[in-house]
C-alpha cells in the first residue's frame, strides 16, 4: 500500500487578495463533481502552461475541517484506477478502525510555514473548528466505548498518550514545562530493526476525550511557537502526539499506535525577516524538511541509501519504514506569493504518494509479557512502550554492495502532467523538441503530428505511463510527448529543491559514504554527551550538514555558535574564514552580474547581513534558474541512460587540459607545465575556491586509492562500470588519459576530476560506488 497524500487548499487570509489565487482544485473526467483529485498551478515560467498534480483527494478552501476527517464515500467510485488506496478513500476517520484492528496509523502535515498545517491537525475551540487530533480522539473513545459494551465488559479498552517536539533538532517531551528541560533533550535510540524509541519520555493515560483535550492543551503551551512575518503563530517545532491504544480480551492484549505529526513549516527567510534565533531555528526546520526529501527521493530512486540519520524527524518518521496507514496531508496557500514554495511542496507530495509501506499488524501478546508497557502508580505515567516499525523492505530498496551501473537503475515513474492554456504552435514544439534531441546527440528531424488531444487544459493526466519516459531510442528519434513532462518534471524538481534549500548539490545527490561516517560519528558523540561541548559539536554537525550541502551561510552561522564552545580552535577559526571568504567573493561576484540584487550593506549586524546574503544569493539563483528550461544542450549533462542532470551556470572551473603526473613521483600531485601552480593537492583543491568538495576529494583513502587504479588500467570495461560513468564517459576518460605520455598517471581526485567530460560530482559518485 502506498501512503496516501490528500491535498488542503487553505482560504484566502486577510491580507491576500482575491486577484492573487493561482492554484485551485479540479476533478478528473471519472471523479464526482465534488470528489477533486487535482491540484493545479501554473507554470511560474509560463503562465499560459498549467502543471496538475493528482492526489487521493483534493481539498479547497471551501473544504470544513469535518469535511476532511470525514472525507466522503462518494469519491470511492470515483477514484481514478491509478490510486492506490480505491479501498480506503476517507481521510482520516477510517484510520480510527484500522487503529482498533491492530495497525499503526501516522498522520502528517506538511507545508510551507502559514499553510494551515496546525490549523488542520489541531484546528480552534468550537466543535466545527476542531482538527483532525482532537476528532480522530473523539472516534477512538467512540469506538472503544462500544466495543466494551458489546463485548459487555469482557474487552478493555486503554488510551494513553505521549507528545513531544522536535525543536532545533533536539526532542523535548511536552508535558514538562521548557525551564524544565535539560538543553540536549532526550536521546533517541535505534532500537534494532529500523525502529527509534524517545528515552525518557512520559506517557500519560486519558480515559475520556475530556481529559485527553486537558492534557493535549497544557502540552499545546509547552511547544515552541512564535510570531514571524509570514504566521503570527508559527510553530518553530515538528509536534509528534503518540497516542497508544491497548485492548485487552480475556488476557491476550494488542497494542496499536497512532501517530499525529504536524510538521513545521518550510520558510523562506527572505520573507520572514527573522531576527537571529528564528534564524536558528529555520535552518534547523528548513534542513530536516529537506532530509525528509531527500529521504523521499532516496527511496523513489530506489537508492541503496537512505538518509533518516540526517535529522531526528526523519528518524522518527521513518517514512516507508512505518508499517500501518500513513496518510500525509498536505497543507497549500493559493496565493502568487507561494508560488515556488507551493510547486515545491506539490513535488515533495507526488514522490510521497508513490512510497510503498507495509501494512502489518501488530500481533497480540500475553498479559504481564515482560518488557510491554506498565502504570507507575507513583507518577500516574507509563514509561512509552516504541513505537512498533519495521525495516524498509527489499522492494524498496537494492543493496548494492559492489559497484553500481547506474544504467540499469530504472527511472522513477512520472510525476505530474504539464498542460497549457494556448495550443502551442507547430514550431515552438518543434523548438523545444530539437533542442533536447540535440541534447542528445541525435539527428533533428520534422517535427511529430500531434492529434487535438495532446496538451489541451483540463485533460485529466495519464498516470499509467511507462517507466521509460525520458529514453529515446534510436527508432524514435524526435523526444515524445512523455520524455518532454518527464525532462520538464525533473528539471522543475531539481530546480526548485535546489532553490528552496540554498544548495548547488542536486537533491539525489548523496553524501559520499565516508562523510556519512563522519557525520554518524558525530552525531553519536553528540548524542553521547549534554555537556556543553556536546551543544558545540550539534552545532558542528549542522554547520557541516549545511556545508556539505552548499548551504554557507548557514554553515557560517552554525560554525560561529560553535566558537564559543571550542576557544582557540585553529582549525575552526580557519573554516570560518574560509567561509567567510568565499561568501565575500560570491557576494562581489553578485554584485557584478547584471542582475538586480539589493546591496548589503557592510554595517549591519551579522544577523541581518547573513539573511540579506541568504536572500541575495537565493535571488541570484533562482535567476541563474531561469535557465534550466534551455540550459541541457552540454553534452556533459548527458548521462548514459538519457538522464539529465541540472547543473547551474556557475559551473565549476574544470581547465581543458588536465595536468598529470609522471608514473613513479611519490608525494603530492604537482603540475606539470606550470611552476606557479606547484602545490599539494589539497592546496591545489583549496584555491579551487569554488569547490569545497575537493578538498574533501584529495583524501588518500583505500577507496580512493581503489578508484585511482581501476582509472589508471585504462581499461574502457572496467571503467564503464564505475557508478556514474558508462561506456561513453569511460571511453572519452581512456581517449585523454591515452592522449597523454605512456607513462603518465592520475594521482589524485582532484587530477581525476579535470580530465575532459569528467567533473567532480562524476568523481564523488565513482568513489561512492567503489567497495574496497
Ligand atoms: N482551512 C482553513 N480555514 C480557515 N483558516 C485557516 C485554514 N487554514 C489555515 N488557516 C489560517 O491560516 C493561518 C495560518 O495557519 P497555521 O498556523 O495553521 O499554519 P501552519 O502551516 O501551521 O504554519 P507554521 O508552519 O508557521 O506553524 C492561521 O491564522 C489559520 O487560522
Amino acid at each position: 500500500m502506498s501512503v496516501r497524500v490528500v491535498a488542503r487548499i487553505r482560504p484566502l487570509l486577510k491580507a491576500e487578495m482575491q486577484r492573487d489565487i493561482i492554484v485551485d482544485a479540479a476533478n478528473t473526467a471519472g471523479d464526482a463533481k465534488d470528489a477533486k483529485t487535482i491540484v493545479r498551478i501554473p507554470n511560474p515560467k509560463k503562465e499560459s502552461e498549467a502543471f496538475s498534480f493528482q492526489f487521493n483527494s483534493v481539498y479547497d478552501s471551501e473544504a470544513t475541517q469535518a469535511q476532511l476527517f470525514d472525507a466522503e464515500g462518494a469519491k470511492k467510485s470515483g477514484l481514478n484506477k491509478a490510486v492506490r488506496w480505491t479501498n480506503m478513500p476517507a481521510t482520516v476517520s477510517p484510520t480510527v478502525k484500522h487503529l482498533f484492528k491492530g495497525y499503526d496509523v501516522t498522520i502528517f502535515a506538511y507545508g510551507v510555514t502559514g499553510t494551515g498545517k496546525t490549523h488542520t491537525m489541531r484546528g480552534g475551540k468550537s466543535l466545527a473548528d476542531r482538527g483532525v487530533i482532537p476528532r480522530m480522539l473523539s472516534g477512538i473513545y467512540r469506538k472503544a466505548r462500544k466495543i466494551e459494551k458489546d463485548s459487555e465488559g469482557n474487552k478493555q479498552v486503554q488510551v494513553s498518550m505521549s507528545y513531544y517536539e522536535i525543536y532545533n533538532d533536539k526532542v523535548f517531551d511536552l508535558f514538562e514545562p521548557p525551564e524544565k528541560r535539560t538543553p540536549a533533550g532526550l536521546p533517541i535510540r535505534d532500537i534494532g530493526n529500523g525502529k527509534t524509541q524517545v528515552v525518557g519520555l512520559t506517557e500519560r493515560p486519558c480515559t475520556t476525550l475530556k481529559e485527553f483535550e486537558q492534557l493535549y492543551d497544557k502540552a499545546n503551551v509547552n511547544r515552541s511557537t512564535s510570531a514571524t512575518k509570514l504566521n503570527a503563530h508559527s510553530s518553530r517545532s515538528h509536534a509528534v502526539l503518540c497516542v497508544k491504544v491497548t485492548q485487552t480480551d480475556s488476557g491476550e492484549t494488542r497494542v496499536s499506535t497512532a501517530s499525529a505529526i504536524d510538521l513545521a513549516g518550510s520558510e523562506d527567510n527572505r520573507r520572514t525577516e527573522n531576527n537571529k534565533d528564528r534564524m536558528v531555528e529555520s535552518a534547523s526546520i528548513n534542513k530536516s524538511l529537506f532530509v525528509l526529501a531527500q529521504c523521499v527521493e532516496a527511496i523513489s530512486k530506489k537508492q541503496s541509501r537512505i538518509p533518516y540519520r540526517e535529522s531526528k524527524m526523519t528518524r522518527i518518521l521513518s517514512l516507508g519504514q512505518n508499517d500501518g496507514f500513513t496518510v500525509m496531508i498536505l497543507n497549500l496557500a493559493p496565493v502568487r506569493s507561494y508560488h515556488l514554495d507551493t510547486l515545491s511542496s506539490l513535488n515533495f507530495a507526488n514522490r510521497t504518494k508513490k512510497i510503498e509501506v507495509n501494512e502489518v499488524e501488530n500481533q497480540p501478546f500475553f498479559r504481564d509479557q515482560p518488557g510491554k508497557s506498565k502504570l507507575d502508580g507513583a507518577t500516574n505515567t507509563m514509561k512509552a512502550a516504541p513505537l512498533h516499525r519495521q525495516p524498509l523492505k527489499s522492494k524498496i530498496l537494492s543493496q548494492s554492495s559492489h559497484l553500481q551501473d547506474v544504467t540499469n537503475v530504472p527511472k522513477p515513474t512520472k510525476a505530474f502532467a504539464v498542460f497549457t492554456d494556448k495550443p502551442k504552435t507547430s514550431q515552438a514544439s518543434h523548438a523545444a523538441n530539437t533542442s533536447q534531441v540535440r541534447a542528445l546527440g541525435l539527428p533533428i528531424r520534422s517535427p511529430p503530428k500531434r492529434t487535438s488531444s495532446d496538451f489541451t487544459l483540463g485533460r485529466p493526466s495519464k498516470f499509467h505511463k511507462s517507466n521509460d519516459c525520458g529514453r529515446v531510442g534510436t527508432t524514435d528519434l524526435a523526444m515524445t510527448k512523455d520524455a518532454i513532462e518527464a525532462l520538464i518534471e525533473r528539471k522543475v524538481s531539481e530546480a526548485l529543491a535546489e532553490r528552496a534549500d540554498q544548495t548547488k548539490v542536486c537533491i539525489g545527490e548523496p553524501i559520499s559514504d565516508d562523510m556519512q561516517r563522519r557525520l554518524d560519528a558525530l552525531e553519536r558523540r553528540v548524542e553521547g554527551k549534554e555537556s556543553e561541548r556536546a551543544e558545540g559539536l550539534q552545532y558542528l554537525l549542522m554547520a557541516k550538514q549545511h556545508q556539505v550541502r552548499g548551504e554557507d551561510a548557514s554553515a557560517l552561522k552554525m560554525y560561529q555558535l560553535a566558537l564559543p564552545h571550542f576557544p582557540g580552535n585553529e582549525k575552526l577559526a580557519r573554516k570560518l574564514v574560509v567561509l567567510q571568504d568565499r561568501i565575500a567573493a560570491k557576494d562581489a561576484a553578485q554584485q557584478a552580474t547584471p542582475v538586480k540584487v539589493k546591496t548589503i550593506s557592510r554595517a549591519k549586524s551579522f544577523d541581518e547581513d547573513a539573511a540579506a546574503m541568504l536572500a541575495a544569493k537565493r535571488k541570484l539563483k533562482f535567476d541563474a534558474d531561469e535557465s534550466y528550461h534551455d540550459d541541457h544542450e552540454d553534452p556533459e549533462d548527458m548521462r548514459e541512460d538519457g538522464d539529465f542532470v541540472y547543473r547551474p551556470r556557475t559551473k565549476i572551473r574544470r581547465p581543458h587540459n588536465a595536468r598529470l603526473e609522471p608514473i613513479g613521483k611519490v608525494g603530492p600531485s604537482r603540475p606539470v607545465s606550470e611552476p606557479a601552480a606547484q602545490m599539494t593537492s589539497v592546496e591545489e583543491a583549496r584555491a579551487d575556491s569554488d569547490d569545497e568538495l575537493a578538498i574533501e576529494l584529495s583524501a588518500e583513502t583505500p577507496r580512493t586509492k581503489h578508484l585511482l587504479n581501476i582509472i589508471n588500467t585504462k581499461d574502457v570495461s572496467k571503467i564503464k562500470l564505475l557508478k556514474g560513468v558508462g561506456p561513453k564517459r569511460a571511453e572519452a576518460i581512456v581517449n585523454c588519459l591515452c592522449d597523454l605520455d605512456d607513462d603518465t598517471r592520475v594521482t589524485s581526485l582532484g587530477q581525476l576530476g579535470k580530465l575532459k567530460g569528467v567533473g567532480l560530482k562524476t568523481v564523488e559518485s565513482m568513489r561512492c560506488g567503489v567497495v574496497v
